[in-house]
């Protein structure tokens, strides 16, 4: 019996090992840049500076796999994400979306190719639904601009920032479309106005940085990238620095309500508070309070 505790403990001393040095370096991906320059805080990078961060097919994947394994990174506790280079993103990549529908014109029987143009448009929907369900918070930071694609994208975010320079635009009518991968879903809930939302993704008008504000689709306009990135990184400090079980839960019953009733959402929290309220950050939580003793240190959760 004590030999297989030890071959137990020891097993797990491996495994727990294996995930700190996993966690404490982070995956990269062809087309997102990922570091941490902070405890906890991972920052993702859009990485297609030449080609002013369009969303590729490599991007979009890159995406999903990044955001997932966020989730699951007991290391990581929120998120900041920004684009390289010289504005945020321009939205999809053109050019494949040329060839996508080129693909799918080779399709001959209308019924296949309308499977095809299903699973394309579900499949890139996952993409931008992994920001959402990653269960740490997301912060975006928008500099120059930020065009279709890359408002489905900032809108799956929990907060925005954008700077002086940044401008915004649900550009999918300017290409034949009706944005189709959620800034239809998102944007009314982030900005309220319906009338305003509306507008803004039948016209695919210019939005610049202080209507981003004075419209909610930001919640701060600093002057510069690096001030936006630097404001976003401490914000980021500080939402780690608190218990990581506190602010999942919290970020999963936000995101659960939204869409459900008073009723049903009060009983998502009491669900899962009835585990919460047993792990050791409310009790570490509660006697640094009462003891007004800072903030105290809590285990990767
Ligand atoms: C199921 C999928 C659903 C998803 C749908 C998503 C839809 C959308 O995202 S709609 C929005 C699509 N984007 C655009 O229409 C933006 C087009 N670009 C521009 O308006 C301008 O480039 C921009 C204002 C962003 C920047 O202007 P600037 O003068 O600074 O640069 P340019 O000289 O115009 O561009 C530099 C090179 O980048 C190429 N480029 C720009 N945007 C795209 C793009 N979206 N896709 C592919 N390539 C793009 C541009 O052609 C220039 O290339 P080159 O001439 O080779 O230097």
């Amino acid at each position: 019996m004590n030999s297989l505790n030890a071959l137990l403990k020891n097993n797990t001393r491996h495994f727990l090992a294996h995930i700190k040095s996993y966690a404490s370096q982070p995956a990269q991906y062809e087309t997102l840049a990922v570091s941490v320059p902070k405890k906890n805080v991972y920052h993702v990078e859009l990485n297609r500076p030449q080609k002013l961060n369009t969303l590729n097919q490599c991007m979009w994947s890159d995406l999903k796999k990044c955001f997932n394994t966020l989730h699951n990174d007991s290391d990581c506790r929120v998120v900041v994400i920004s684009g390289q280079g010289k504005l945020f993103t321009a939205g999809i990549d053109l050019q494949s979306l040329v060839e996508y529908f080129s693909a799918a014109n080779e399709i001959e029987d209308i019924g296949r190719r309308g499977r095809f143009l299903y699973k394309f448009i579900k499949d890139t929907q996952e993409c931008i639904t992994a920001v959402e369900e990653c269960m740490k918070p997301v912060l975006a930071v928008v500099h120059g601009a930020c065009l279709g694609a890359g408002v489905d994208l900032i809108t799956a975010a929990d907060i925005r920032y954008c700077t002086e320079d940044a401008w915004f635009q649900v550009k999918e009518v300017d290409v034949g479309l009706a944005a189709d991968v959620g800034t239809l879903q998102r944007l009314p809930k982030v900005i309220g106005s319906a009338s305003v939302v509306r507008e803004l993704c039948y016209s695919a008008r210019k939005v610049d940085a202080k209507e981003a504000l004075d419209i909610g689709l930001v919640g701060k306009m600093l002057s510069d990238k690096q001030s936006a990135i630097d404001h976003a990184l401490s914000m980021a400090e500080l939402i780690a620095s608190k218990s990581p079980v506190a602010v999942q839960a919290t970020k999963q019953n936000i995101l659960y309500s939204q869409d459900k009733t008073p009723r049903e959402g009060l009983e998502h929290i009491a669900l899962l508070n009835m585990l919460n309220h047993q792990s050791e950050d409310l009790s570490k939580s509660a006697i640094a309070a009462a003891s007004r003793s800072g903030t105290p240190e809590f285990e990767n959760y």
